[in-house]
Protein backbone atom coordinates (compact mmCIF):
# COMPACT_ATOMS: atom_id res chain seq x y z
CA UNK A 1 0.00 0.00 0.00
CA UNK A 2 1.47 3.57 -0.91
CA UNK A 3 1.51 5.49 2.28
CA UNK A 4 -1.56 7.17 3.30
CA UNK A 5 -2.10 10.95 3.65
CA UNK A 6 -5.52 12.78 4.21
CA UNK A 7 -5.36 14.05 0.75
CA UNK A 8 -5.51 10.54 -0.13
CA UNK A 9 -8.75 10.09 1.03
CA UNK A 10 -10.43 12.92 -1.14
CA UNK A 11 -11.92 11.26 -3.51
CA UNK A 12 -13.34 8.15 -1.98
CA UNK A 13 -16.69 9.16 -2.78
CA UNK A 14 -15.90 10.64 -5.88
CA UNK A 15 -14.44 7.44 -8.06
CA UNK A 16 -13.16 8.27 -11.66
CA UNK A 17 -14.00 5.32 -13.92
CA UNK A 18 -12.50 7.02 -17.02
CA UNK A 19 -12.22 4.50 -19.68
CA UNK A 20 -8.20 4.85 -20.57
CA UNK A 21 -7.19 4.38 -24.09
CA UNK A 22 -3.84 2.67 -23.31
CA UNK A 23 -2.59 3.36 -26.63
CA UNK A 24 0.93 3.94 -27.57
CA UNK A 25 0.67 7.55 -28.66
CA UNK A 26 3.99 7.82 -30.51
CA UNK A 27 3.08 4.96 -33.03
CA UNK A 28 0.46 7.09 -34.33
CA UNK A 29 0.46 8.94 -37.63
CA UNK A 30 -3.19 10.41 -37.11
CA UNK A 31 -5.67 11.25 -33.95
CA UNK A 32 -7.93 8.55 -33.51
CA UNK A 33 -11.40 9.53 -33.28
CA UNK A 34 -11.49 8.93 -29.78
CA UNK A 35 -9.23 12.01 -29.02
CA UNK A 36 -10.21 14.17 -32.15
CA UNK A 37 -11.40 17.64 -30.63
CA UNK A 38 -13.44 20.35 -32.08
CA UNK A 39 -11.04 23.11 -33.59
CA UNK A 40 -9.36 25.00 -30.82
CA UNK A 41 -9.97 28.83 -30.33
CA UNK A 42 -6.77 30.06 -30.73
CA UNK A 43 -6.87 33.84 -29.75
CA UNK A 44 -3.57 34.55 -29.73
CA UNK A 45 -0.39 33.53 -31.06
CA UNK A 46 3.04 32.76 -28.81
CA UNK A 47 3.39 37.03 -27.41
CA UNK A 48 7.00 36.63 -28.13
CA UNK A 49 6.58 36.17 -31.94
CA UNK A 50 3.98 39.22 -32.09
CA UNK A 51 6.03 42.55 -31.59
CA UNK A 52 2.38 44.37 -31.51
CA UNK A 53 0.94 42.05 -28.84
CA UNK A 54 2.54 43.70 -25.56
CA UNK A 55 0.75 41.32 -22.66
CA UNK A 56 2.78 38.86 -20.98
CA UNK A 57 2.48 36.83 -18.52
CA UNK A 58 4.91 38.97 -15.45
CA UNK A 59 8.36 37.57 -14.69
CA UNK A 60 9.07 38.29 -11.64
CA UNK A 61 12.84 38.24 -10.30
CA UNK A 62 12.44 37.23 -6.48
CA UNK A 63 15.29 39.09 -5.15
CA UNK A 64 14.41 41.93 -6.17
CA UNK A 65 13.33 45.12 -3.74
CA UNK A 66 9.68 45.58 -5.25
CA UNK A 67 8.77 41.33 -5.58
CA UNK A 68 6.30 41.65 -3.11
CA UNK A 69 4.24 44.29 -4.58
CA UNK A 70 4.88 42.76 -8.27
CA UNK A 71 3.50 39.71 -6.90
CA UNK A 72 0.35 41.11 -5.56
CA UNK A 73 -0.26 43.21 -9.19
CA UNK A 74 0.22 39.98 -10.86
CA UNK A 75 -1.88 38.05 -8.95
CA UNK A 76 -4.74 40.29 -9.34
CA UNK A 77 -4.73 40.94 -13.03
CA UNK A 78 -3.28 37.92 -14.09
CA UNK A 79 -3.86 35.27 -11.42
CA UNK A 80 -0.13 33.65 -12.85
CA UNK A 81 3.14 34.55 -13.03
CA UNK A 82 6.59 33.25 -13.44
CA UNK A 83 9.53 33.51 -11.01
CA UNK A 84 13.46 33.37 -10.96
CA UNK A 85 15.89 33.42 -8.70
CA UNK A 86 13.18 31.13 -6.66
CA UNK A 87 16.59 29.33 -4.91
CA UNK A 88 15.74 25.99 -6.49
CA UNK A 89 18.60 24.06 -8.03
CA UNK A 90 18.92 23.80 -11.51
CA UNK A 91 20.76 20.35 -10.84
CA UNK A 92 17.45 19.27 -8.72
CA UNK A 93 14.62 20.69 -11.63
CA UNK A 94 16.97 18.70 -14.33
CA UNK A 95 16.74 15.76 -12.34
CA UNK A 96 13.11 15.23 -11.72
CA UNK A 97 12.47 16.15 -15.51
CA UNK A 98 14.87 13.35 -16.05
CA UNK A 99 12.79 11.24 -13.59
CA UNK A 100 9.98 11.56 -15.03
CA UNK A 101 10.82 11.35 -18.73
CA UNK A 102 12.54 7.53 -17.64
CA UNK A 103 8.81 6.95 -16.19
CA UNK A 104 6.63 7.98 -19.17
CA UNK A 105 9.01 6.16 -21.63
CA UNK A 106 8.59 2.89 -19.73
CA UNK A 107 6.07 0.46 -22.05
CA UNK A 108 2.51 0.86 -21.35
CA UNK A 109 1.81 -2.36 -19.56
CA UNK A 110 4.78 -1.62 -17.02
CA UNK A 111 3.39 2.10 -16.00
CA UNK A 112 -0.21 0.04 -15.50
CA UNK A 113 1.84 -1.87 -12.82
CA UNK A 114 1.17 1.80 -10.76
CA UNK A 115 -2.29 2.66 -11.76
CA UNK A 116 -4.03 5.19 -9.99
CA UNK A 117 -6.91 3.09 -8.39
CA UNK A 118 -10.62 4.60 -9.61
CA UNK A 119 -10.72 6.04 -5.77
CA UNK A 120 -7.10 7.19 -5.23
CA UNK A 121 -4.99 9.90 -5.95
CA UNK A 122 -1.45 8.71 -6.63
CA UNK A 123 -0.13 6.16 -8.87
CA UNK A 124 -0.61 6.11 -13.39
CA UNK A 125 -3.21 7.87 -15.47
CA UNK A 126 -5.19 10.15 -17.04
CA UNK A 127 -5.65 13.71 -15.49
CA UNK A 128 -8.88 13.44 -13.04
CA UNK A 129 -10.88 15.94 -15.03
CA UNK A 130 -10.43 13.56 -18.49
CA UNK A 131 -13.97 12.21 -16.83
CA UNK A 132 -15.92 15.41 -17.88
CA UNK A 133 -15.07 15.18 -20.82
CA UNK A 134 -16.13 13.17 -24.35
CA UNK A 135 -13.30 13.07 -25.88
CA UNK A 136 -9.58 11.70 -24.29
CA UNK A 137 -6.81 14.02 -23.93
CA UNK A 138 -3.24 13.95 -25.40
CA UNK A 139 -1.65 13.33 -21.94
CA UNK A 140 -0.31 10.78 -19.50
CA UNK A 141 -0.17 11.46 -15.67
CA UNK A 142 1.54 10.51 -12.57
CA UNK A 143 0.11 11.88 -9.32
CA UNK A 144 2.36 11.37 -6.14
CA UNK A 145 0.58 12.32 -2.89
CA UNK A 146 3.20 10.64 0.36
CA UNK A 147 5.24 8.61 -0.75
CA UNK A 148 5.94 7.32 -4.22
CA UNK A 149 7.85 4.55 -3.02
CA UNK A 150 5.01 1.75 -3.42
CA UNK A 151 4.82 2.70 -6.95
CA UNK A 152 8.03 3.15 -7.99
CA UNK A 153 9.03 -0.61 -6.46
CA UNK A 154 6.59 -1.19 -9.18
CA UNK A 155 8.02 0.58 -11.85
CA UNK A 156 11.60 -0.37 -11.75
CA UNK A 157 12.59 -3.15 -9.23
CA UNK A 158 15.90 -2.59 -9.13
CA UNK A 159 16.69 0.97 -9.38
CA UNK A 160 13.64 2.74 -7.54
CA UNK A 161 15.39 4.66 -4.21
CA UNK A 162 17.30 6.80 -6.52
CA UNK A 163 14.28 7.49 -8.55
CA UNK A 164 12.17 8.16 -4.74
CA UNK A 165 15.36 10.03 -3.55
CA UNK A 166 14.82 12.86 -6.51
CA UNK A 167 11.08 12.96 -5.69
CA UNK A 168 11.65 13.68 -1.86
CA UNK A 169 14.16 16.38 -2.78
CA UNK A 170 12.24 17.68 -4.73
CA UNK A 171 9.14 18.28 -2.56
CA UNK A 172 10.50 19.29 0.32
CA UNK A 173 12.61 22.21 -2.18
CA UNK A 174 9.05 22.90 -3.68
CA UNK A 175 7.70 22.94 0.13
CA UNK A 176 9.72 25.87 1.18
CA UNK A 177 9.14 27.36 -1.64
CA UNK A 178 5.69 27.69 -1.76
CA UNK A 179 5.30 28.55 2.05
CA UNK A 180 7.45 31.45 1.40
CA UNK A 181 5.46 32.78 -2.12
CA UNK A 182 2.03 31.81 -0.08
CA UNK A 183 3.63 34.74 2.44
CA UNK A 184 4.41 36.87 -0.56
CA UNK A 185 1.15 36.48 -1.97
CA UNK A 186 -0.79 36.81 1.60
CA UNK A 187 1.81 39.67 2.39
CA UNK A 188 0.70 41.70 -0.78
CA UNK A 189 -2.75 42.06 0.76
CA UNK A 190 -1.55 43.10 4.02
CA UNK A 191 -1.95 39.80 5.24
CA UNK A 192 0.53 38.21 8.49
CA UNK A 193 0.84 34.77 10.14
CA UNK A 194 -0.78 35.78 13.03
CA UNK A 195 -3.95 36.79 10.76
CA UNK A 196 -3.80 33.20 9.64
CA UNK A 197 -5.06 30.62 12.26
CA UNK A 198 -3.85 27.59 10.79
CA UNK A 199 -0.28 28.65 9.90
CA UNK A 200 1.98 27.65 12.81
CA UNK A 201 6.13 28.01 12.42
CA UNK A 202 6.96 24.80 11.13
CA UNK A 203 5.56 22.15 13.35
CA UNK A 204 4.34 19.20 10.57
CA UNK A 205 0.36 19.68 11.74
CA UNK A 206 0.87 23.06 10.26
CA UNK A 207 2.66 21.72 7.64
CA UNK A 208 0.79 22.68 4.00
CA UNK A 209 -0.26 19.37 2.43
CA UNK A 210 0.69 18.18 -1.57
CA UNK A 211 0.82 16.95 -4.72
CA UNK A 212 2.83 16.36 -7.49
CA UNK A 213 2.14 15.99 -10.83
CA UNK A 214 3.81 14.94 -13.29
CA UNK A 215 2.42 15.78 -17.10
CA UNK A 216 4.10 13.65 -20.38
CA UNK A 217 2.37 15.62 -23.91
CA UNK A 218 3.65 13.40 -26.50
CA UNK A 219 4.05 15.10 -29.77
CA UNK A 220 0.92 14.76 -31.99
CA UNK A 221 0.59 14.93 -35.83
CA UNK A 222 -2.86 17.09 -35.69
CA UNK A 223 -2.24 19.66 -32.58
CA UNK A 224 -5.31 21.87 -33.41
CA UNK A 225 -7.37 19.10 -32.74
CA UNK A 226 -6.13 17.44 -29.93
CA UNK A 227 -5.81 18.84 -25.94
CA UNK A 228 -3.22 17.95 -23.60
CA UNK A 229 -4.72 19.06 -20.91
CA UNK A 230 -8.25 20.72 -21.10
CA UNK A 231 -8.87 24.02 -19.24
CA UNK A 232 -9.46 23.90 -15.51
CA UNK A 233 -8.17 25.83 -12.28
CA UNK A 234 -6.10 24.19 -9.75
CA UNK A 235 -7.77 23.09 -6.41
CA UNK A 236 -5.16 24.62 -4.56
CA UNK A 237 -3.53 27.85 -2.59
CA UNK A 238 -1.11 27.88 -5.66
CA UNK A 239 0.74 25.67 -7.64
CA UNK A 240 4.23 25.94 -9.24
CA UNK A 241 4.84 24.65 -12.15
CA UNK A 242 8.13 23.26 -14.28
CA UNK A 243 7.96 23.15 -17.64
CA UNK A 244 10.00 21.87 -19.87
CA UNK A 245 11.61 23.68 -22.68
CA UNK A 246 8.85 23.28 -24.85
CA UNK A 247 5.89 25.47 -24.31
CA UNK A 248 2.09 24.39 -24.57
CA UNK A 249 0.81 25.96 -21.08
CA UNK A 250 -1.66 28.80 -21.81
CA UNK A 251 -3.33 30.60 -19.35
CA UNK A 252 -6.82 32.39 -20.31
CA UNK A 253 -6.34 35.98 -19.86
CA UNK A 254 -10.37 38.28 -19.50
CA UNK A 255 -10.47 40.52 -22.62
CA UNK A 256 -7.65 38.63 -24.74
CA UNK A 257 -8.24 34.85 -24.84
CA UNK A 258 -5.64 32.53 -24.39
CA UNK A 259 -1.87 33.25 -23.83
CA UNK A 260 0.93 31.10 -23.69
CA UNK A 261 3.44 30.94 -20.80
CA UNK A 262 6.72 30.85 -22.70
CA UNK A 263 9.30 28.32 -20.75
CA UNK A 264 12.31 30.66 -19.29
CA UNK A 265 15.35 28.66 -18.74
CA UNK A 266 14.56 28.03 -14.88
CA UNK A 267 12.05 29.76 -14.49
CA UNK A 268 9.07 28.85 -12.35
CA UNK A 269 5.08 29.20 -13.56
CA UNK A 270 3.39 30.46 -10.00
CA UNK A 271 -0.55 30.21 -10.29
CA UNK A 272 -3.14 31.25 -8.03
CA UNK A 273 -5.51 28.12 -7.14
CA UNK A 274 -9.05 28.08 -6.20
CA UNK A 275 -8.00 27.99 -2.40
CA UNK A 276 -6.28 31.25 -2.75
CA UNK A 277 -8.85 32.71 -4.51
CA UNK A 278 -11.17 31.61 -1.62
CA UNK A 279 -9.15 32.63 1.20
CA UNK A 280 -8.52 36.33 -0.71
CA UNK A 281 -12.47 36.59 -1.02
CA UNK A 282 -11.87 36.86 -4.95
CA UNK A 283 -9.04 39.40 -4.46
CA UNK A 284 -6.81 37.07 -6.12
CA UNK A 285 -8.50 35.37 -9.00
CA UNK A 286 -7.88 31.53 -9.95
CA UNK A 287 -6.64 31.42 -13.16
CA UNK A 288 -8.24 29.12 -15.92
CA UNK A 289 -5.44 27.05 -17.96
CA UNK A 290 -4.70 24.64 -20.06
CA UNK A 291 -1.99 22.72 -22.15
CA UNK A 292 -1.93 22.09 -25.26
CA UNK A 293 0.37 20.24 -27.71
CA UNK A 294 3.15 19.94 -30.40
CA UNK A 295 3.08 18.52 -33.57
CA UNK A 296 7.03 17.89 -33.41
CA UNK A 297 8.11 17.95 -29.74
CA UNK A 298 6.89 15.84 -26.65
CA UNK A 299 7.08 17.86 -23.78
CA UNK A 300 6.95 17.41 -20.05
CA UNK A 301 5.50 19.51 -17.02
CA UNK A 302 5.65 18.87 -13.57
CA UNK A 303 3.34 20.58 -11.10
CA UNK A 304 3.99 20.95 -7.67
CA UNK A 305 -0.14 21.54 -6.21
CA UNK A 306 0.49 23.01 -2.79
CA UNK A 307 -2.38 23.60 -0.20
CA UNK A 308 -3.45 24.02 3.54
CA UNK A 309 -3.11 20.99 5.50
CA UNK A 310 -5.99 19.35 4.71
CA UNK A 311 -8.32 19.26 7.21
CA UNK A 312 -8.16 23.05 8.15
CA UNK A 313 -11.49 25.07 7.03
CA UNK A 314 -10.81 27.94 4.47
CA UNK A 315 -13.33 30.90 4.59
CA UNK A 316 -12.29 34.18 3.11
CA UNK A 317 -9.60 36.31 5.82
CA UNK A 318 -11.43 38.07 8.40
CA UNK A 319 -9.25 41.34 7.45
CA UNK A 320 -10.45 41.28 4.00
CA UNK A 321 -14.27 41.31 4.42
CA UNK A 322 -16.54 44.25 6.00
CA UNK A 323 -19.73 45.72 5.64
CA UNK A 324 -19.11 46.74 1.68
CA UNK A 325 -17.21 43.66 1.42
CA UNK A 326 -18.97 40.53 2.80
CA UNK A 327 -17.24 37.24 2.49
CA UNK A 328 -18.33 35.73 -0.71
CA UNK A 329 -17.68 31.90 0.25
CA UNK A 330 -18.53 29.17 2.64
CA UNK A 331 -15.35 27.74 4.81
CA UNK A 332 -14.72 24.42 3.22
CA UNK A 333 -11.46 22.18 3.75
CA UNK A 334 -8.78 21.28 0.99
CA UNK A 335 -10.16 17.75 1.44
CA UNK A 336 -13.47 18.92 0.56
CA UNK A 337 -13.08 20.94 -2.17
CA UNK A 338 -11.61 18.27 -3.97
CA UNK A 339 -14.48 16.29 -3.48
CA UNK A 340 -16.64 19.11 -4.68
CA UNK A 341 -14.41 19.27 -7.80
CA UNK A 342 -14.14 16.19 -8.48
CA UNK A 343 -18.46 16.46 -8.58
CA UNK A 344 -18.87 19.57 -10.32
CA UNK A 345 -15.57 20.19 -12.40
CA UNK A 346 -15.83 23.64 -12.98
CA UNK A 347 -18.53 25.09 -11.56
CA UNK A 348 -17.05 24.00 -8.12
CA UNK A 349 -15.88 27.89 -7.04
CA UNK A 350 -19.17 29.13 -8.06
CA UNK A 351 -21.10 26.69 -5.97
CA UNK A 352 -19.36 27.56 -2.87
CA UNK A 353 -20.23 31.16 -3.13
CA UNK A 354 -22.93 32.39 -0.20
CA UNK A 355 -22.84 36.01 -1.94
CA UNK A 356 -23.61 37.58 -5.31
CA UNK A 357 -20.10 39.91 -6.68
CA UNK A 358 -20.75 43.01 -6.06
CA UNK A 359 -19.10 43.10 -9.44
CA UNK A 360 -21.28 41.19 -11.26
CA UNK A 361 -18.71 39.12 -12.60
CA UNK A 362 -17.98 35.63 -12.50
CA UNK A 363 -15.62 33.31 -11.25
CA UNK A 364 -13.05 32.80 -14.02
CA UNK A 365 -13.66 29.18 -14.76
CA UNK A 366 -17.50 29.53 -14.92
CA UNK A 367 -17.23 31.52 -18.01
CA UNK A 368 -20.58 30.58 -19.83
CA UNK A 369 -18.68 32.56 -22.66
CA UNK A 370 -15.56 30.36 -22.45
CA UNK A 371 -15.61 26.90 -24.40
CA UNK A 372 -13.20 24.86 -22.15
CA UNK A 373 -13.87 21.87 -23.87
C1 LIG B 1 -4.45 17.78 -5.05
C2 LIG B 1 -4.91 17.57 -6.27
C3 LIG B 1 -5.22 18.62 -7.26
C4 LIG B 1 -5.59 17.84 -8.51
C5 LIG B 1 -6.25 16.65 -7.92
C6 LIG B 1 -5.22 16.25 -6.85
O1 LIG B 1 -5.73 15.34 -5.93
C7 LIG B 1 -3.97 15.65 -7.50
C8 LIG B 1 -3.91 15.97 -8.98
C9 LIG B 1 -4.32 17.40 -9.29
C10 LIG B 1 -4.68 17.58 -10.76
C11 LIG B 1 -3.45 17.84 -11.67
C12 LIG B 1 -3.94 18.02 -13.11
C13 LIG B 1 -5.13 18.97 -13.23
C14 LIG B 1 -6.20 18.62 -12.15
C15 LIG B 1 -7.46 19.46 -12.33
C16 LIG B 1 -6.44 17.14 -12.15
O2 LIG B 1 -7.26 16.52 -12.80
O3 LIG B 1 -5.52 16.53 -11.28
C17 LIG B 1 -5.57 18.79 -10.77
C18 LIG B 1 -6.47 18.57 -9.55
C19 LIG B 1 -7.08 19.89 -9.07
O4 LIG B 1 -6.34 20.87 -8.92
O5 LIG B 1 -8.29 19.91 -8.88
O1 LIG C 1 1.37 21.06 -18.37
C1 LIG C 1 1.02 22.19 -18.09
O2 LIG C 1 1.57 23.18 -18.55
C2 LIG C 1 -0.14 22.42 -17.16
C3 LIG C 1 -0.25 21.38 -16.08
C4 LIG C 1 -1.36 21.69 -15.14
O3 LIG C 1 -2.14 22.60 -15.34
C5 LIG C 1 -1.55 20.86 -13.94
O4 LIG C 1 -0.82 19.86 -13.75
O5 LIG C 1 -2.44 21.20 -13.13
FE1 LIG D 1 -3.39 22.99 -13.58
Amino acid sequence: MPSRSLLADAFRAYPVHVQQKNIEFTSLQEIPDSHKWAQLDDELQHPLMDPFIAESVPVIDLREPHALQKIGHACKTWGVFQVTNHGIPTSLLESVESASRSLFSLPIQQKLKAARSPDGVSGYGVARISSFFSKHLWSEGFTIVGSPLEHFRQLWSHDHTKFCHIIEEYKKEMQKLARRLTWLMLGSLGITKKDLKWSGPTGESKKGSAALQLNYYPACPDPDHAMGLAAHTDSTLLTILHQSNTSGLQVLKEGIGWVTVPPIPGGLVVNVGDLLHILSNGLYPSVLHRAVVNRTKHRLSIAFLYGPPSSVQISPLQKLVGPHHPPLYRPITWNEYLGTKAKYFNKALSSMRICAPLNGLVDASDHNRVKVG
